[in-house]
């Protein structure tokens, strides 16, 4: 039997998910089309969530990530510990616009409301930088936000940075990397430990069978 045409599935040293969350208009899609494909549109649906998987390198590592562009509902944010965005997303990538201080209230809010035992790791990101004229919300106040929020934050525009906007999203999927390892880790700490305690047991009885001197 031959081998050709039979597709292997192609494994990834690692999976990612990350949902791009913020107020209306922050440019979440906006953001999303230029990581994925280095272009800058301008108009995007303001109706659909859209999820798109695409391969990234991380590091010189292929991952495969899943970005959902999340469209917010009613204003307001919704991220609780059991909402499905958050059981869904390995990492949570927060966007502002820094000429809308509403935007950046709704962001803070957004992270209260998560407890910090269940949340995956985030990274802050205030969007529209090239609109600096029209700034409603310092970089201090961003510095201050992710400092608040153990998280690496960066000022950005969609429309106007490429590498910037990559690099945000490389940061997070590199936060999110590491908090799998370490979950895995120590996983395989917790077999070990009751492996090695089951063993002890098995040497116990069989000493205990075994004629004393
Ligand atoms: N000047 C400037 N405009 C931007 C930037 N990013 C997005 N925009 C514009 O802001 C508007 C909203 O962008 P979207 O990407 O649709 O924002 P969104 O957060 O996905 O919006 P919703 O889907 O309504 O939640 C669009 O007109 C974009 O062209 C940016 O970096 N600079």
């Amino acid at each position: 039997m031959t081998t050709r045409g039979i597709r292997r599935k192609k494994s990834y040293l690692a999976e990612i998910k990350v949902a791009v969350i913020g107020a209306p208009g922050v440019g979440k899609s906006a953001l999303t089309v230029r990581f994925l494909t280095k272009r800058y549109i301008g108009e995007y649906d303001h109706q659909a969530e859209n999820r798109h998987k695409y391969e990234i390198m991380v590091d010189g590592e292929a991952v495969l990530c899943e970005i959902w562009d999340t469209c917010p509902k009613h204003g307001e944010p919704s991220l609780t510990a059991g909402s499905e965005v958050v059981q869904w997303a390995d990492g949570l990538l927060l966007v502002y616009s820094i000429t809308d201080r509403d935007s950046f209230n709704y962001v803070r809010r957004a992270k209260e409301d998560l407890p910090c035992e269940t949340t995956p790791p985030v990274a802050l990101v205030g969007n529209k930088v090239d609109m600096v004229h029209l700034r409603q919300v310092s970089t201090d106040e961003g510095e201050i936000l992710a400092k608040d929020f153990e998280c690496k934050f960066a000022e950005i525009s969609a429309a106007e940075h490429v590498f910037q906007v990559a690099e945000a999203f490389h940061d997070l999927c590199r936060e999110v990397i590491a908090a799998k390892r370490k979950s895995k880790q120590s996983f395989i700490d917790k077999i070990d430990r009751m492996l090695s305690g089951s063993r002890t047991y098995n040497r116990g009885k069989s000493d205990s069978i075994s004629p004393k001197d």
